[in-house]
């Protein structure tokens, strides 16, 4: 029996497993699994129904809340049917569970029976993910508990149960299709659906099915261009404020690597969020503040609610700061950008600033880069004169350069032809360019230096004599003349 959202309800929970008694190394048996389990479902539900957990802070968020109940949670509408477990855990499918009514999840177990060219793509403790292909030919990806993952081990290992042990991890995916379907963000990974069906010797096993993204590789980004390292922070700012505001309240993620993100058409997503909080840290001073992390630690204040205030957009922020901004952001940046850039790096890596302060001026470079106004202090005279020549080839053959769009060729991102030839003259190789009409995600054109472009008319840089100009660079007014 399968369960497609919105269509058929959940099946009740089935009844559990082998429940050998606690053995020797086994610590507390079937109660304390049941104990866990029930802890993760009682989690589950607070992120299902709504505003934010005890310490959430920010008052006139949970009011909002409560005036919209069923607003866009994921409650299923029918009474829960899922039986407890005989020693108290909750039953499975949990109920209310996901679910979808109007803009929720679409797809369900059809869209998976006829999938194709699954593939393997990563696994972390407690899931493992595969990529599929639906009819249709779009591909997404698939997560489910991995049946010979760390965290299914250790715990039949622990507690000798399986299918106790499977809810308990399970438990974990439905939190994070939960949260994924309450901080629907342009920078949280996007839910299409779910499936429950059984697998193996476990029944109702939960798929859920989401947009496919590029695991986020470090050392492959530190290759790429400026302008999508810039992408790639400007993104993680943007989800660092939705987080920080979102109508669950303030969510942290306590898991913060690389590895718990993916790139979508180079968009930065979260999309490992089963170790997301809401939970602010309570305190009756600063000194139960303290956000610790491998290289410092900070101490926040205590608020007079006796929650430690701001702690968890600091995690988020601090986070940011040492596995991608410090990398990411200055690196071969333009010249003019770099002490703004070099202000964000200092003041997230110090936390000075919150979340709202480190967007604002993460907006602000976005703003200069479009605007072109990085360039405005860049000098000008002294340069090669450079002469437009339509409908003609340079008859030379492409150099590389770094970072560029293209392997074989140099292909860069430039605000206008005065930046070309900025880029040319900067290049011994460079003798001439063609300004494309493919833009970046800024908008920003690329030029290339390539006689085989066929876009626009190469810009040729004047050796002496040349033939009379049909347009040449202004060198004063940086247009050409
Ligand atoms: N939608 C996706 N598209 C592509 N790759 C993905 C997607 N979701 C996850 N991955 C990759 O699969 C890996 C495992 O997924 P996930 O992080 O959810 O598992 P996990 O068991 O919670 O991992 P961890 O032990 O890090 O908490 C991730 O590190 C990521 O690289």
């Amino acid at each position: 029996v399968l369960f497609a959202p919105g269509s058929e309800p959940p099946r009740p929970g089935q009844s559990p497993g082998p429940s050998p008694a606690p053995g020797p190394g086994r610590r507390g048996g079937r109660g304390e699994l049941a104990r866990q389990i029930r802890a993760r479902y009682e989690e589950v539900q607070r992120y299902s129904r709504g505003g934010p957990g005890p310490g959430a802070g920010r008052p006139e968020r949970r009011r909002l809340m409560d005036l919209a109940p069923g607003g866009p949670g994921l409650q299923r509408p029918r009474p829960p049917r899922a039986r407890p477990l005989p020693d108290g855990a909750p039953g499975w499918p949990p109920a209310p569970g996901p679910g979808s009514s109007g803009s929720g999840p679409r797809l369900g177990c059809a869209a998976l029976r006829n999938v194709s060219g699954a593939q393997y793509v990563g696994s972390g403790y407690t899931k493992a993910v595969y990529r599929v292909r639906l009819p249709g030919g779009a591909a997404v990806a698939l997560k489910a508990v991995d049946f010979s993952g760390h965290d299914l081990g250790s715990c039949v290992r622990e507690f000798g149960a399986r299918r106790g042990c499977y809810r308990l991890a399970a438990h974990k995916l439905l939190k994070e299709m939960v949260l994924l379907e309450r901080l629907r963000h342009p920078n949280v990974l996007q839910l299409y659906g779910y499936c429950y069906q059984d697998s193996e010797d476990i029944p109702d096993t939960l798929t859920t099915i989401t947009e496919l993204g590029a695991p986020v590789e470090m050392i492959q980004l530190l290759q790429t261009s400026w302008e999508d390292r810039f992408r790639i922070c400007l993104s993680l700012g943007r989800l660092l404020h939705h987080l920080a505001h979102s109508p669950l309240g303030s969510v942290t993620l306590l898991d913060f690597r690389p590895r718990q993100f993916v790139l979508v058409d180079g968009e930065l997503k979260v999309t490992d969020l089963d170790d997301a909080r809401v939970e602010e840290t309570p305190c009756t001073s600063s000194t139960d503040c303290i956000l610790e992390f491998p290289a410092r630690n900070f101490t926040l204040p205590c608020s007079a609610q006796g929650w430690c205030e701001g702690m968890n957009e600091k995690r988020n922020l601090y986070n940011a700061y040492r596995f991608f901004f410090t990398y990411l952001l200055p690196h071969s940046a333009p010249h003019s950008l770099r002490p703004l850039l070099d202000s964000i790096v200092n003041a997230t890596g110090e936390l000075t600033w919150g979340v709202d302060e480190t967007l604002a001026q993460l907006e602000k470079v976005l703003h200069l880069y479009q605007s072109g106004q990085y360039l405005q202090n860049a000098t000008a005279g002294g340069r090669a004169e450079y002469q437009r020549l339509p409908g003609s080839t340079i008859p030379q053959e492409d150099y590389r350069c770094w970072p560029s769009y293209h392997h074989g060729s140099c292909l860069l991102s430039v605000f206008n032809v005065a930046e070309a030839v900025d880029v040319c003259e900067s290049h011994a190789q460079c003798q001439a360019f063609v300004v494309t009409n493919q833009t970046t995600w800024t908008g920003e054109p690329v030029g290339k230096d390539t006689r085989r472009e066929v876009t626009g008319a190469p810009w040729k840089k004047l050796t002496g004599s040349g033939p009379p100009s049909e347009a040449r660079f202004d060198e004063k007014t940086r247009r050409p003349r």
